[in-house]
């Protein structure tokens, strides 16, 4: 923060100020509506100095309120700190309270820390815990009641443990009421919260897991928030409710690329801290149709060819855990198949970014901000772009472009989908929450030159600077499979046994088959032939999006 900044949050009305001790010095300690700030006063003057103007470590010097998560009285004698460091001192005053906030450190993490001030007397000591907590009261974004999931079998299994020890003391910490349900099959949290819990006791739902538990959590939420406002979500064009509830999700899955692309990280204490400091990201998130008939919604990657053949493959291999996909990427890289199909796409229009410029989505994004939501729109408004759309439409072909060809992968993504295998993710450039996905299109091409496509989603280099790839930044897509005349009766039982929900009559996909399949978060869709649609800002998460700056920037600092 800069110090014009600082001055002007410093002028903010004062709600209480006292001189106690910090650090075994005096210091002024003043809160106002906004910040927590304390001056420290050198007793050899005749006048009281500030420390701000002196100290050239002019650290911890204030702490926004926003960043503070309780004050508590410390027990007499000081208190071993957080980090498990020393035991503080107590020179003059048996009396103090800790200050417990978040703090940025590194790579966009984030950790929990406390600041001790001595006081001197208990009454002193409680009015300033009381005070601090009354403004904390105030910030009614902060959760109070969640509902946690935790699938004990995502990534490495350690969802149970990571909660336990990482993610609940800091909810008890912040006075958070927690239900937690560790789940016992797949979609058994999908249908709890779709048919038993009673969701309007709750500030949010949490999954501790991967991509495939927010997809379960996501699904029953809008399936819920759909029927409640009479929406039909099988009519493909039908615009969608937005789901008021926050998903929290702490990442112990095997890509956690929804939490990494959202919090910059995929670290369980910087995800229980958006929690507790009440977060909010909203989120596009794409429908997937076959015909009229609703398939599934897709907030990661909704991948054909070749990340829809890796799903299919790894899936068999589930209890080797994240390292299935490392298996099953080589085998399909080998394989190196390719499909023909036709892809038809609406550009978006308007005063968008391209995926291949190079501004990232970086909190807080002018682009995401200026993309609304339908809803929250004035009548006026929502006319004006049903008209624009409709006028889209009329104009049709001329606004729809047609690719015909044969593919290694076609790949939508509605957010980058960064995760710790491709810091960048698959379009770097995407945004969370601006109504668009970035379609890409790898056409055929050699191994070799497939094999540099697929390394620079790990390093710096451009993924999209090469001749057989194109990405577009789109409304909405439809993929048409080339009709195979090759389909025989046990291609086709061996498609049904595969996905389970295969209908008579699809034509088999997959790997060694003429149609791939495609993988929606994880999950095998049905049919090859869909019509996808991105609906803006429809879910909302506990996090804030990617901030600038990967190293450490301590609001408190000066
Ligand atoms: N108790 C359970 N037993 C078996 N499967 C479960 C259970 N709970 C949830 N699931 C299913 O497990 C699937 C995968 O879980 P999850 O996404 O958490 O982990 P992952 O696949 O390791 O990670 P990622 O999706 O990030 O790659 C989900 O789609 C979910 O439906
Ligand atoms: C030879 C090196 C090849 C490295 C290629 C790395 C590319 C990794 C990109 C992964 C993007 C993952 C997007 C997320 C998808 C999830 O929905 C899904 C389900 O969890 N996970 C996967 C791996 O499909
Ligand atoms: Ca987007």
């Amino acid at each position: 923060m800069l110090l014009q900044e600082f001055s002007v949050l410093e002028k903010q009305p004062t709600l209480l100020s006292s001189q106690l001790f910090y650090r075994n010095s005096v210091a002024d300690l003043t809160l106002n509506r906004v910040m927590l700030f304390w001056k420290r006063v050198d007793m050899s003057r005749r006048h009281a100095r500030s420390f701000l103007c002196v100290s050239k470590d002019a650290k911890n010097t204030f702490l926004l309120l926003n960043d503070i998560i309780v004050a508590r009285e410390t027990e007499e004698g000081g208190q071993k700190n957080k980090q498990g460091g020393k035991k503080e001192k107590v020179p003059l005053h048996s009396y103090g309270f800790t200050v417990s906030y978040a703090d940025r450190t590194k790579h966009h993490r984030w950790r929990c820390k406390a600041l001790m001030f001595h006081c001197k007397d208990k009454s002193q000591c409680q009015q300033w815990v009381q005070t601090i907590n009354d403004q904390l009261s105030l910030l009614c974004s902060r959760p109070k009641r969640l509902l946690v999931y935790i699938n004990p079998y995502s990534g490495k299994r350690l969802g149970k443990r990571i909660y336990e020890q990482r993610v609940a003391p800091l909810f008890a910490q912040a006075s958070i009421s927690t239900d937690v349900i560790v789940t016992k099959h797949a979609n058994h949290a999908r249908d709890h919260l779709e048919t038993e819990a009673d969701v309007e006791q709750y500030d949010g739902v949490v999954c501790v897991g991967g991509d495939g538990m927010f997809s379960e959590i996501i699904h029953s939420l809008l399936y819920r928030t759909q029927r409640v406002s009479g929406v039909d979500h099988h009519q493909y064009d039908q615009d969608l409710v937005p789901c008021d509830l926050r998903v929290g999700i702490i990442p112990a899955g095997s890509t956690d690329c929804i939490c990494y692309a959202t919090t910059g990280t995929n670290d369980p204490v910087t995800s229980a801290l958006h929690i507790v400091l009440g977060d909010s990201q909203p989120i596009d998130v794409s429908s997937v149709h076959h015909n009229n008939t609703f398939l599934r919604y897709s907030t990661s990657l909704l991948g054909y060819g070749f990340y829809g053949d890796m799903l299919m493959d790894s899936e068999r291999k589930r209890w080797m855990g994240p390292a299935r996909y490392d298996l099953s990427g080589v085998k399909m890289f080998l394989n190196h198949h390719y499909y023909k199909g036709t892809v038809s796409f609406l550009p978006a229009e308007g005063n968008l970014e391209f995926p291949k410029d190079k501004m990232g989505c970086r909190s807080p994004c002018h682009i995401c901000k200026t993309s609304v939501n339908r809803l929250s729109l004035s009548g006026d408004q929502v006319c004006e772009m049903a008209k624009e759309k409709s006028d889209r439409e009329m104009s049709d072909d001329g606004a729809w472009h047609v690719i015909r060809g044969t593919f290694l992968a076609i790949n939508a993504v509605c957010i980058s989908c960064a995760c710790p295998r491709s810091p960048g993710g698959l379009s770097p450039s995407a945004h969370l929450a601006d109504g668009t996905m970035d379609l890409i299109l790898v056409h055929r091409a050699s191994r070799l030159d497939f094999l540099r496509h697929l390394i620079r989603h790990t390093n710096k280099d451009d993924q999209f600077n090469l001749s057989f790839v194109e990405v577009h930044r789109v409304r909405q897509f439809r993929f048409a499979p080339e009709q195979s005349d090759v389909t025989s009766e046990a291609e086709l039982s061996e498609c049904s046994r595969k996905i389970g929900t295969a209908q008579v009559g699809s034509a088999p996909t997959g790997p060694g088959t003429s149609h791939s399949s495609w993988s929606c978060d994880g999950e095998i869709l049905p049919q090859a032939a869909i019509q996808v649609s991105v609906h803006c800002q429809l879910v909302k998460l506990f996090a804030r999006g990617i901030e600038w700056g990967s190293s450490s920037t301590h609001s408190h600092c000066l």
